[in-house]
């Protein structure tokens, strides 16, 4: 049954791409699953075929709106696609281990939510429900990826989808999981129903989660209770101010501190809430963010552990973007390509 999964075949993302003569683009020699197989095997003959690697996106925003944020992280899926299918095939660039698998579906859930509103309380619970049966819906997709053997890239959405990736983890491979998360929010909020802002609260509570460390996280974007239940749970946080206000740490040793920890020891996701890069259109913009390369830099790292199952780019949203949605798509698909081809490249270095 592939009813939480559309599985693309090129003609799902043709309009997407162009060509150019004496140029070989991503899209041209990219992997597709066949629409139509039993999802469970494909994945598995892919996997056997050299596949090492799954572009997955989530079109929702229905986590950040019922974590009393704004909407537009419907379309930062598509924004990457824009910008990554038509990037040169070169040296540096080799798709040949990489499948473009398509999206969770949840378009039925993202059209529910349109008509609710998160300042009346009873349409703020409806959304943290719609986001409990999206969890389900991400935990089953990514259940099978990581049970076929393979690494997602899981993009778009809100971060609330954290929590489905590390439950899919988790129970694949049989014990509780690593997080680092490059990210101003810890996402550790009250578990008072689901949403963007408690993910890792939710992995932690249901024991997916057995250690956990936020690089950057902003002294004034998190309440005390935050702060109070990290430090209960013995997790760790290098914050924003640490790296580039006191100076305490550089971006390394603060990636470092975390990664040291979990090295060689449990699955290992490596989460990034684009939220943390200044001007990124975005839910919860920021312009006293990282840069571009700072986050580049922090999926790099990530990605050269051994243990590192996935990598989770969230909470772009192209509309928000002040000069309007083309910029928008513009900038969120060039940073999310970046991000991923930092994944890739540290890979291939590892390999
Ligand atoms: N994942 C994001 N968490 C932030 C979001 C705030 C917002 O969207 O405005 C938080 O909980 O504070």
């Amino acid at each position: 049954m592939n009813n939480w999964l559309h599985v693309y075949s090129e003609a799902d993302v043709i309009n997407l791409t162009s060509t150019r003569e004496n140029e070989l683009r991503y899209w041209q020699s990219l992997t597709f699953l066949e629409p139509n197989s039993q999802l469970n095997v494909a994945l598995k003959d892919a996997a056997a075929f050299g596949i090492k690697y799954v572009l997955v996106g989530i079109n929702e925003d229905f986590g950040p709106k019922a974590n009393c944020g704004k909407g537009g992280a419907t379309l930062g899926w598509q924004a990457f696609l824009q910008r990554f299918l038509n990037l040169p095939c070169n040296d540096f660039l080799t798709p040949k281990d990489v499948l473009l698998l398509g999206e969770v579906n949840c378009d039925d859930l993202q059209q529910q939510s349109s008509n609710l509103d998160n300042s009346n309380p009873e349409q703020l619970v409806a959304l943290r429900q719609l986001c409990e049966q999206l969890d389900e819906r991400v935990v089953y997709v990514l259940s099978m990826i990581f049970a076929a053997g393979l690494e997602p890239i899981i993009i778009g959405g809100g971060h609330n989808n954290c929590f489905g990736i590390l439950k899919a983890l988790a129970q694949t491979k049989g014990t509780a999981c690593h997080a680092i998360n490059f990210d101003p929010h810890a996402d550790f909020r009250a578990l008072e129903g689901r949403h963007s802002g408690n993910g890792f609260h939710y992995a932690h509570q249901n024991s997916y989660l057995c250690d956990y460390h936020v690089v950057g996280m902003h002294e004034q974007k998190n309440n005390q209770a935050i702060i109070a239940a990290l430090n209960q749970a013995q997790y760790s946080y290098i914050s924003y101010q640490d790296i580039l206000v006191s100076r305490k740490y550089s971006l390394t040793q603060a990636c470092e501190l975390g990664l040291k920890r979990f090295a060689n020891k449990a699955p290992l996701g490596v989460e990034v809430d684009v939220d943390s890069i200044s001007y990124m259109p975005v839910s919860a913009f920021t312009n006293c963010g990282f840069s571009v390369s700072d986050a580049e830099h922090f999926v790099y790292l990530g990605a050269q552990q051994a243990n590192a199952s996935y990598l989770h780019l969230c909470e772009a949203a192209p509309g928000n973007h002040p000069q309007g949605l083309a910029q928008g798509m513009l900038e969120a698909g060039q940073v999310l390509s970046g991000l991923v081809c930092s994944y890739l490249r540290a890979k291939r270095h590892k390999a």
